[in-house]
């Protein structure tokens, strides 16, 4: 892919009106302007993501192979390698906020421990009072 076009930080806040929507999912850049009315999920949701990187956005989606194969025909170019957006500092704080994320769902996890583990203790104490009515 070396005749690629490459896309700036710039060329990607630039291109943010109707006709040139640009949105990047996992370094490439996508024109979604003919794209966003059809879209089965709404525009304002692809709206929210343009200028910005929508990798998290499109992923935790969990599109499907063909909302995959409709992404490669909005295909426009490759985002700048060292693009701001992976390094300047506003970066950081949507990453510190994936960072809460990730605390959110180890905490998560730990209750999906807990959870099932107070329902058998609740089992056994049902069982033991029951046996001992009955
Ligand atoms: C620009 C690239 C995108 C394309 C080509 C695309 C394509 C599609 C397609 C084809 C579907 C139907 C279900 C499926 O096939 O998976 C869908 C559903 C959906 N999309 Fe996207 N999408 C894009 C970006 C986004 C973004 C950035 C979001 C942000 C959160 C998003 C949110 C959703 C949601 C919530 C649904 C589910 C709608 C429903 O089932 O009610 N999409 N998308």
């Amino acid at each position: 892919m070396s005749d690629a076009k490459i896309i700036t930080y710039e060329g990607l806040k630039a291109n943010n009106t109707k006709e040139s929507l640009y949105v990047l999912i996992s370094q490439k850049v996508y024109n979604v302007s003919q794209f966003i009315d059809e879209h089965p999920g709404g525009d304002e949701v692809i709206l929210a993501e343009t200028g910005k990187d929508a990798t998290e956005a499109f992923e935790d989606v969990g599109h499907s192979d063909e909302a995959r194969s409709i992404l490669k025909t909005l295909y426009i170019g490759e985002f700048e390698k060292d693009g701001v957006l992976k390094t300047k500092s506003g970066y950081d704080s949507s990453s510190s906020s994936s960072h809460a994320v990730n605390t959110a769902v180890q905490q998560g996890s730990n209750m999906m421990y807990f959870v099932p583990l107070a329902m058998l203790g609740a089992y056994f104490a049902w069982r033991y009072y029951s046996s001992g009515s009955v």
